[in-house]
């Protein structure tokens, strides 16, 4: 029912004013006055707005009127091609009266850049940018979208090319969407920029690149920015290999075997599982390095590496402590089991040489240390005493292993 105010102001021939009001969780026009019919003649006062305005200015117009506040300089284009501007005030009864004023004029770009000028900028720009319609049907490419990508209009008529041809992974393309389009929504919703998100995106050459992805709708269009952070990303990875990885033997570092093995020595005293640390070093080392050479010592250490590596499970961290010194983490591991690791890993040693270059072979022994974890260990007390344990064979003859005794403090063999 048209409210009083309605029908005072409906007859006035300006400003174009229209009667909305949210029934049954849908936004319907109830009246139009004169000028409004003539800006939006395609608004029938008896079916829901759902055809005629975005989901965005949906949901910010219901929104409104649930909670009875006022909007100002709501922009939206029309059918008919013209951007309108829209006030709402709410009124008694959950209705809201808006008015609507032709702002087509003030939106449109400066006269004195022609439009083939403004194509020129975008397409000078280093990002790629797209611009797509309400309904995600492409507007425009830049040329460094193409470039990143390699795929023009003719490859993406519809946005579920992009999802296809860029994320052949179905699980992956299935993440990557649903994060896309719930961050998406939010962003019109708020009328925000979108938190910026990465995806590994596959080009038409087949090569993949990293993709920082922004996006901000803009009027009725969606802007999307991209950024190749691959390099950027490829450096990152590079970085960290070279921090947690030893360059000669490829194992981990010190460094990396001091912080994982923390973690995991007090995950063992939570969970009060066994775990034992191994040392071991390569016995008479100098003499390798003196006889034959510092090359053939890097040889000899990264085939110990190897050897050692051979014998292992999985999740045990391993690593190069320096020179010729090793350590090994075993978790759920207890001290008899560790014993007899380390004497396979002796074994296997002593019964692999390591070949030269000048045909010659290199046999290796090692002296090991085993410590198993005690109420109230730290990494350092831990590997100290299995220190001591593997000092204790290098005194008793080398190429041994000694295992250190929990309540005496001593050593057994
Ligand atoms: N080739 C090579 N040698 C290294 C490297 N790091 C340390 N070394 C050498 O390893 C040798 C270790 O010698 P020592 O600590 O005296 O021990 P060792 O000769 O193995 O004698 P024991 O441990 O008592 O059996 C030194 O000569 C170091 O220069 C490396 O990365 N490459």
């Amino acid at each position: 029912m048209p409210s009083p105010l309605w029908r005072a102001v409906a007859p006035l021939p300006t400003p174009a004013l229209w009667l909305c009001v949210n029934t049954l969780g849908e936004l319907r026009c109830t009246q139009l006055n004169t000028a409004a019919q003539q800006l939006l003649p395609e608004f029938a006062t008896t079916e829901p707005l759902s055809q005629q305005l975005s989901p965005r200015h949906l949901v910010i117009l219901s929104q409104a009127l649930s909670q009875g506040v006022a909007l100002d300089a709501l922009r939206f284009f029309t059918a008919r091609q013209r951007w309108l501007q829209l006030s709402l005030s709410p009124q008694a009864g959950g209705c809201g009266l808006a008015l609507l004023s032709d702002i087509s004029d003030l939106q449109s770009p400066p006269s004195d850049l022609a439009d083939a000028h403004w194509l020129e900028i975008l397409n000078w720009l280093p990002v790629g940018l797209e611009v797509d319609r309400e309904n995600f049907q492409t507007l425009l490419l830049n040329r460094k979208f193409v470039e990143l990508f390699g795929y023009t209009d003719a490859d993406l008529p519809t946005l579920d090319e992009w999802w296809l041809h860029c994320y052949p992974d179905v699980a992956y393309r299935n993440t990557a969407r649903a994060a896309w389009e719930t961050a998406i929504a939010e962003a019109r919703l708020y009328n925000i920029d979108m938190a910026p998100q990465e995806w590994r995106v596959r080009c038409k050459n087949g090569e993949y690149r990293d993709i920082q992805f922004h996006y901000r709708a803009i009027g009725d269009r969606h802007v999307h920015v991209y950024l190749d952070v691959s390099e950027q990303r490829r450096l990152e990875e590079e970085l960290r290999q070279q921090a947690t990885t030893d360059a000669l033997t490829g194992l981990l570092t010190r460094r990396h075997f001091f912080e994982q093995g923390a973690l995991r020595l007090q995950q063992a005293q939570r969970q009060r599982h066994p775990l034992c640390v191994l040392m071991l070093d390569l016995d008479h080392f100098k003499r390798i390095n003196d006889r034959h050479g510092h090359a053939a010592g890097d040889l000899a250490l990264q085939h110990a590496a190897s050897l050692l590596r051979e014998g292992l499970r999985m999740p045990d961290l391993l690593a190069r402590l320096g020179g010729e010194e090793f350590v090994l983490l075993l978790e759920h591991t207890d001290v008899e089991q560790a014993q007899q690791l380390a004497e396979r890993l002796r074994q296997h040693l002593h019964q692999h040489p390591c070949p030269l270059p000048d045909g010659k072979a290199l046999r290796l022994t090692a002296s090991f240390g085993v410590a198993r974890i005690q109420e109230g260990d730290s990494l350092d007390s831990l590997l100290s005493r299995a220190d001591k344990a593997m000092y204790h064979a290098k005194e008793l003859g080398r190429n041994r292993v000694m295992v250190e005794l929990a309540a005496s403090g001593g050593m057994e063999g």
